[in-house]
């Protein structure tokens, strides 16, 4: 039994259970998949599953403290052609990465994805702790209002009104910062996606102020930051972090209904998503669910892919070069007279030509999502029993998809934590890994991921305003220059910052483009 874990025998496994671990990944892993086999015979129980380590009665914590590391194992013991099952609580979680379990989870037709993330991921608002009894409308409805209303506002011919737009706000947000200085990318360059989803996808008055949108992106994070199993586990238990999560959520869900009313009241008229809502005859607080949900749903993916990208864009001088030839021959074509400023330039770069004419930026960010996207997919089953090779997932319990499974396999991908965008460079290959289910960055399935296109968009933008307008080095917090390529600490969550020290980028205003 897994509560039976002999904690000398197996250092590694146990050192799960506390989270107490420094270990490096890789040699986790290694040592991980060493004890696993042992381990998994023991802890094979009649129903089948082979059951992870966790603590009698409260289960596997280490599923919310080192969540890629305590994966593994069930990566692993799939490899060994086991399915892996533990507990959180009186939840149930089964971990099926093989191609059935994969397809299982990813295409079963009674796995619900909303309460997979509800009751197990925590890292977004839930909007019972602010709506009245009036404003509740069944989860159905409100899903499919969602799709509505985002499949409509991303529309190509909005996202190209936009593009200009997008990049006036990138241009003032980099105007902020000082001419020469030291960024930390998960802060600052998270936050443009922040401004930019607000101004694609949510209102207008809150996207033009950076102390309203400031004080937006702080509780944001403070949203995701008041996460703690305890909170995600235990939703009716008062502790300070669903205390803080509660707060912070009340006080977003006030701030963008407060200035959706004012501008009623006013009886104001903005060009934004929010007017495009009410003019659909949506509610106040209908507009603002969607601006909460599209804000969570948006920025955490694209934040850390954007991150990413930039540092191994720097990293790869070689690819650095690929992209400045790209993005020059676009403008060449778009916008020759190179008299205007280069935001202009770019701007005037049509969203067809971002999206069909950009194959090293497609290459560049399908990598990057390879490695940095590994986060886990949730679902629950909510009809009747769902066999996965030949063992069953009940009614009421949960799967959970490890997407590293895929991402960091080596019978998947040569050198899986090498960074290589010329694996994409031709397009049939993203479409094929896709299409057998080996790419899963962009999830596949019942629930590809709605906000693809804008995502890219937003990440095209980011990247080539920024190179074209500053020089940089990736360094430590002492502005040592980095002589490695950092590495996604993949148990962090929200941010997959790097392990081991921050990275920053020391960064000088290229001369001209003030
Ligand atoms: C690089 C950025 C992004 C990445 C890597 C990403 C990735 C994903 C993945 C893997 C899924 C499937 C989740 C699952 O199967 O459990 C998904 C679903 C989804 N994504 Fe994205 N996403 C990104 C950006 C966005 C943006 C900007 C939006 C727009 C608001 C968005 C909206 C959604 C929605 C609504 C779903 C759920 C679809 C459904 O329930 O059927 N995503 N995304």
């Amino acid at each position: 039994m897994a509560s039976a874990f002999n904690t000398t025998i197996f250092p590694s496994i146990a050192s799960l259970s506390d989270g107490s671990t420094n270990a490096n990944l890789w040699t986790t892993a290694a040592v991980s998949a060493g004890v696993l086999l042992l381990y998994s015979q023991l802890a094979k129980r009649s129903d089948g599953f082979t059951y992870l380590p966790g603590i009698p009665l409260i289960g596997s914590w280490s599923f919310f403290t080192k969540r890629s590391d305590f994966l593994k194992l069930a990566i692993e013991a799939n490899r060994a052609g086991k399915i892996s099952k533990f507990s959180l609580l009186n939840h149930n979680v089964v971990v099926a990465t093989g191609e059935k379990g994969r397809k299982a989870f990813f295409s079963g037709k009674g796995l619900n994805l909303e309460q997979g993330y509800s009751v197990l991921w925590g890292g977004i608002p839930d909007l019972k702790d602010v709506a009245t009894e009036a404003e509740s409308t069944d989860d159905a409805a409100k899903s499919s209002l969602f799709f509505k209303r985002l499949h409509a506002l991303l529309r190509r011919d909005r996202l190209q009104k936009v593009i200009p737009v997008l990049f006036a706000d990138l241009e003032n947000c980099m105007n902020s910062w000082p001419q020469q200085g030291r960024i930390n990318p998960f802060n600052e360059i998270y936050n443009l996606v922040v401004q930019m989803t607000t101004r694609a996808l949510g209102v207008k008055e809150i996207a033009d102020d950076p102390v309203i949108l400031g004080k937006l992106a702080e509780l944001y994070f403070k949203v995701e930051e008041s996460t703690s199993p305890s909170s995600v586990l235990l939703p009716w238990f008062p502790s300070r972090s669903r205390n803080s999560r509660k707060e912070a959520t009340t006080a977003l869900y006030t701030l963008i209904s407060d200035t959706l009313k004012k501008r009623q009241d006013e009886g104001r008229t903005e060009e934004d998503p929010a007017q495009y809502m009410f003019d659909q005859g949506d509610s106040v607080h209908e507009i603002v669910s969607f601006v909460m949900n599209a804000t969570f749903a948006g920025i955490i993916n694209t934040g850390i892919t954007i991150c990413w990208m930039m540092i191994f864009i720097h990293a790869h001088p070689e690819w650095d070069a690929k992209l400045r030839k790209e993005l020059s021959d676009l403008l060449a074509a778009h916008s020759p007279n190179t008299s205007l400023p280069i935001t202009t330039r770019l701007a005037h770069v049509p969203v067809d030509a971002w999206e069909d004419a950009t194959p090293v930026l497609e290459a560049i960010i399908a990598e990057s999502m390879r490695i940095s996207v590994n986060g886990t997919t949730l679902r629950r089953n909510i009809a009747g029993d769902v066999d996965v090779d030949g063992l069953t997932v009940k009614r009421g319990e949960f799967m959970a998809y490890p997407l590293q499974a895929m991402h960091l396999n080596a019978d998947v991908y040569s050198e899986p934590t090498a960074w290589k965008p010329e694996r994409w460079m031709d397009p049939k290959q993203l479409e094929a890994h896709r299409a057998e289910g080996t790419f899963l960055a962009w999830g596949t399935g019942l629930h590809p991921c709605l906000g693809m296109r804008f995502a890219k968009l937003e990440m095209k933008l980011i990247a080539a305003l920024y190179i074209n307008l500053f020089e940089y080095t990736r360094v430590n917090k002492n502005g040592v220059p980095s002589q490695t390529i950092p590495v996604p600490n993949y148990n962090d969550l929200y941010r997959a910052t790097p392990e081991g020290e921050d990275v920053y980028f020391e960064y000088k205003r290229i001369p001209g483009t003030e």
